[in-house]
């Protein structure tokens, strides 16, 4: 940890050479994952969508300035912070590209546009106006981009980090609550509202609902932290956990920044959800790898074939989550789960001994065996428990019978 901690503090010192860098409080990177990652090795060559190549190192950005306001030095801190101001808006529109060779959607472009001192070539500019998302995923991820500019620096959680309550075996829960009932292990989704749905329960107790599911047979509970779509926090988190629930918590965030995992882990979270359709493979490794520094479970979601085999080409992944809803259209069908479990896939899977967990949409017994049988060993169900009077009643209703006993 410490050694990761010190390497994002570390990666502000790769701004030097020619321009005068600012205090490092200044310039707590946005990103410690990926994008990291490319700031430290700038410069980089690379393809530009249709538009040839370019440089997007230090040097070129210094250049292309230099030739610009005709003035032929940046000696001043203001020009600087200009200078990597516009070297992390182009460093994040190579992020999207990258992506999109990924199979990836989901644009990572801030609400906010290019910088407004920005000298970069004219097709970059053009391609980036209009800052309208394509989707719900879409808007979702950028406020998530704006929410995290005001984030503590991540010295900061340090200190928090080491009075964290310790880690549960979230996977480990899953598999015992299956040996037990030979019936997919729950993951109750502790949910306000969503996007899709409006507000579910007008009347939300988070922690009363947590502890209704964990006394009708929950193995694991899901809590949304999202506060803009999902009406959910951190707070609720914190709180369920320190209400003494016993079920692992997964954290269910958009996450689209290391930082995050940090934060989750801080506010007593033993998994988190990582979404392949908004996180290029290096982020999903990158970030796995901090959840196994942390004792954290990663449940990395998959919508499609391309995201599954992605997924399924990344090392020590415990816990794939199949959404029969489509993010980016809300259009939610079960037999999702089947198509992708079919073939080889669903070999690969087993032989790896990854747990399956069938996401959404899943309402009654019938539900529960269809994806049972196509291969799931999870469910991760919200909508039809947190509607019910009763949330801990309505597990019963889902599977049919008692699982608590
Ligand atoms: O549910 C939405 O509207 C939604 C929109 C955009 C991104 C994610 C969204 N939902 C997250 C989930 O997938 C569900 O909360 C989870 O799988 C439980 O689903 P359900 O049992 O159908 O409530």
């Amino acid at each position: 940890m410490e050694r990761l901690m010190s390497s994002s503090i570390s990666s502000k010192t790769h701004f030097k050479s020619s321009i005068f860098v600012p205090p490092i409080a200044h310039f707590e990177p946005k990103r410690v994952g990926f994008r990291q990652t490319w700031l430290s090795k700038a410069p980089v060559r690379c393809s530009l969508m249709g538009s040839g190549s370019a440089d997007v190192g230090e040097a070129s950005v210094v250049k292309k300035m230099e030739s610009n306001d005709g003035i032929g030095a940046l000696s001043t801190a203001s020009d600087s912070y200009s200078a990597l101001k516009i070297k992390e808006w182009e460093v994040e529109r190579f992020q999207d590209e990258i992506a999109s060779c990924q199979g990836i959607r989901i644009r990572r472009r801030p609400p906010t546009g290019p910088p407004s001192h920005y000298v970069g070539p004219f097709e970059f500019r053009l391609q980036n106006e209009g800052n309208t998302p394509r989707n719900i995923l879409e808007e979702i991820v950028w406020n998530k981009d704006k929410e995290l500019r005001e984030r503590k620096p991540l010295y900061m959680l340090k200190k928090s980090l080491e009075n964290a309550p310790p880690t549960r075996d979230f996977v480990g829960a899953l598999r015992a609550s299956y040996a037990r009932t030979g019936l997919p292990a729950l993951i109750a989704e502790v949910k306000k509202a969503s996007p899709s749905r409006g507000v579910l329960r007008e009347n939300f107790n988070p922690v009363e609902i947590a502890q209704a599911y964990e006394k009708g047979g929950a193995a694991c509970l899901s809590v949304l932290t999202d506060e803009k779509y999902f009406q959910g926090s951190f707070e609720n988190l914190e709180a369920i956990r320190n209400a003494g629930i016993k079920c692992p918590l997964l954290c269910k965030e958009f996450v689209i920044d290391a930082w995050q995992i940090y934060y989750a882990r801080v506010k007593g979270a033993d998994a988190i959800l990582l979404i392949a359709a908004i996180l290029p493979d290096l982020d999903i490794k990158y970030m796995i790898k901090i959840c196994k520094m942390f004792g954290l479970a990663a449940l990395v979601e998959v919508h499609d074939e391309r995201e599954l085999d992605r997924v399924l080409g990344i090392d020590g992944i415990e816990l794939i989550g199949i959404n029969n809803r489509n993010l980016e259209t809300f259009e939610v069908d079960i037999s999702n789960i089947k198509k992708l479990l079919e073939g080889d896939r669903g070999e690969m899977i087993r032989q790896k001994d990854i747990i399956v967990v069938g996401e959404s949409g899943l309402f009654n017994p019938n539900d529960v065996s269809y994806v049972q049988e196509a291969g799931v060993r999870a469910v991760l169900v919200g909508e039809s428990l947190v509607k019910q009077n009763d949330p801990g009643q309505g597990i019963a209703s889902l599977f049919g019978k008692d699982i608590s006993l």
